[in-house]
């Protein structure tokens, strides 16, 4: 799928903390300790998805299907894959494709340089009898429907297991018990979806290549790509830092959404997709699950103001689309 050549690298690499999910839903008191910390430090890591034993648990085998089965979506004409665009079925563009040079900000020189790709929303693949937008999927990705609702559901549980775990953390704070699960809770609506993109080159042939710096909207970003390209902004040294793949890991990122919901503590960090230094990057594939809390979940944004939860997301997306470099 993907190919790959490095001739040197110079790049500042970030140094996030790995955290056990097999420690964290055996309640271990050192990792919950370690993942409080990462959300509030940096907002990214590693999240070590090994069983207890070293076997990767299956979703990550699942990966590369995903990223098969999307990849015969993107390789379809302009005219039928424009047929799905997000933008266009459904107000909360949840559902479908983003063409090339949708979003504002990286669009290198449109399609060579530039990201598409295809979002699923929970509600309507998986929570079937949740009132859900308009749910369509092209053919092609159709008969692949049983096995990205079971990705996605299996995606679902890893993060609820990570919202509980920092629910524990959270019992000598004034938060309710069970506060952050309370706010994502399974069977009602919310904006949760799957988005797998393909980044046809990251090269240094443009550096304007890849996708715009931003924070996630939602609550956990659940990443999984093997090539390099994602950058974070570090906190402490405020450069743009590589995150390097980890086998068997994925990267986990804090949102918006659980920045607001933690009261703040928590860190939504700016990231970005460019080149590699010397390298050059053929079809990136990169799927990404973003847990959003339920639609009239309410927090207060930085600057003191209320939102329930869609009309954050609404706000959000309006900025990805317009935004010349941060959104
Ligand atoms: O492709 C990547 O590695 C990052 C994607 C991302 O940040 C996003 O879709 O929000
Ligand atoms: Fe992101």
């Amino acid at each position: 799928m993907s190919t790959i050549t490095i001739s040197q690298t110079t790049a500042s690499k970030s140094d996030l903390k790995v955290v056990s999910y097999s420690k964290i839903v055996r309640g271990d008191a050192d990792e919950l300790d370690t993942l409080r910390k990462a959300c509030e430090e940096y907002g990214f890591w590693y999240l070590d998805l090994n069983s207890q034993n070293g076997d990767p648990i299956s979703v990550v085998q699942n990966v590369p299907s995903v990223f098969k089965i999307v990849e015969e979506f993107f390789d379809l004409e302009d005219a039928e894959k424009t047929r799905y665009d997000v933008d266009e079925i459904g107000p909360w563009k949840l559902n479908g494709y983003t063409p090339f040079g949708r979003n504002k900000g990286l669009v290198g020189d449109g399609k060579k340089y530039g990201v598409e790709g295809y979002t699923f929303p929970r509600d309507g693949l998986c929570n079937t009898d949740v009132e859900g937008q308009n749910f369509a999927l092209p053919q092609v990705l159709k008969r692949h429907s049983q096995v990205l609702s079971s990705f996605m559901n299996q995606l679902h549980d890893i993060g609820l297991h990570v919202l509980r775990a920092l629910d524990r953390t959270m019992a000598n704070s004034e938060a309710a018990e069970d506060f952050l699960a309370l706010n994502h809770r399974p069977s009602l609506a919310s904006t949760t979806c799957l988005t797998a993109q393909r980044y046809p080159l990251l090269s240094e042939e443009s550096t304007n290549a890849g996708l715009a710096s931003h924070t996630d909207v939602g609550s956990l970003t659940i990443l999984f790509c093997g090539e390099r390209g994602l950058q974070v902004l570090s906190p402490d040294t405020k450069e743009w830092q590589y995150v390097e793949p980890k086998e068997g890991c994925a990267v986990i990122n804090v949102g918006d959404s659980l920045r607001f919901l933690s009261n703040k503590s928590f860190r939504s960090a700016l990231h970005r997709v460019v080149p590699y230094p010397g390298a050059t990057i053929k079809n990136r594939f990169s799927c990404a699950y973003f847990i959003r809390p339920n639609l009239d979940a309410e927090f207060i944004d930085d600057d003191g103001s209320s939102w329930k939860s869609i009309d954050w997301h609404v706000r959000k997306y309006k900025a990805y689309r317009s935004a010349t470099t941060t959104a």
